[in-house]
């Protein structure tokens, strides 16, 4: 009688996906070279819009800064995932990235989009965990589907976009919008044509669209994250008047947007 052992989870390559990205190409330790080293992108944007989004966060909450703490997590999860092509890896990454989704959502999301049997953001927070703890565990039925269902949250991030940006007349929050989507399409462009379209790539000598995706993701989501704290401080910090800038070129409106507070009516709540 023999037994076949199935590999270890934390075994190179036992994930089931494998990127487009051609294997052990410039080092014989890291499976997918630029696949990992352009996850150095979430290392530094995520520092950075603590830092930026400071001033924000002492008068909204200091729990903003848990969003940019996961945010760096992802970064490193995904950089030991492609460095390993780990079944292990695979997990640590998409959790992640599902984890700072749900923070996300319970920080930011508009008081009007909660369910109308949930009453306030302590609840909501709180059914937004359990959510998560439970797509967690739902995450190891059916892994090679776990990145789709991810990326299709975000129509619904969409869709609360429209919403909001039918209501807003601040002319610079519309702009981020518009080129946080086009920063998005240009991302998801990336992923699914490395995904689907592989072969045709292969045939061109040119592998490397998923870790163009990771560079624009990581711009699309501190250009949208931004966007969510300006709607979120219409609502719950009205006293205060903000006003967006960017870093490092402010005149020229280009770099990483954040926001800044130039006006408040009650001194209630600062670090
Ligand atoms: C009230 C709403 C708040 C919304 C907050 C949105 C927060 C989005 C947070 C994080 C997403 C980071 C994604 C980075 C992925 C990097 C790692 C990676 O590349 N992983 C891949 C494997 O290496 C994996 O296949 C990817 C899986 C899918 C990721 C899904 C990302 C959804 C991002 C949503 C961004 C919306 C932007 C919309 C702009 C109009
Ligand atoms: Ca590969
Ligand atoms: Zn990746």
């Amino acid at each position: 009688m023999s037994y076949r052992m199935s590999p270890s989870i934390f075994a190179r390559h036992s994930s089931e996906i494998d990127w487009c990205e051609v294997n052990y190409l410039h080092s014989e330790y890291v499976a997918e070279y630029y696949n990992t080293f352009t996850n150095i992108a979430f290392l530094l944007v995520g520092p950075l819009m603590i830092y930026l989004l400071h001033p924000y966060a002492c008068r909204r909450s200091l729990h903003v800064h848990l969003v940019w703490i996961m945010f760096i997590m992802i970064g490193l999860f995904s950089m030991y995932y492609h460095m390993t092509l780990s079944f292990f890896g695979q997990l640590l990454d998409e959790i992640s990235i599902l984890w700072v989704i749900c923070l996300g959502y319970s920080i930011w999301l508009p008081q009007p989009y909660f369910p109308w049997f949930i009453k306030g953001r302590n609840k909501f927070g709180a059914a937004i965990f359990a959510i998560a703890v439970i797509s967690t565990l739902m995450s190891f039925v059916k892994p090679t589907i776990n990145a789709y269902v991810l990326n299709s949250i975000t129509f619904h991030i969409l869709y609360l976009l429209v919403k909001e940006i039918r209501k807003c007349n601040n002319r610079d929050i519309i702009n981020l919008t518009l080129v946080s989507f086009c920063l998005w399409l240009v991302a998801i462009s990336c992923w699914l044509s490395d995904r689907l379209f592989c072969n045709f790539w292969k045939n061109l000598n040119f592998c490397y669209l998923h870790s163009f995706w990771h560079i624009f993701i990581c711009l699309a989501v501190a250009h949208i994250n931004t966007v969510f704290a300006y709607f979120d401080a219409q609502y719950e910090i009205p006293q205060c008047t903000l006003e967006l800038q960017y870093w490092p070129l402010r005149s020229l409106k280009f770099g990483l947007p954040y926001l800044i507070i130039t006006k408040t009516k009650v001194s209630k709540k600062t670090c």
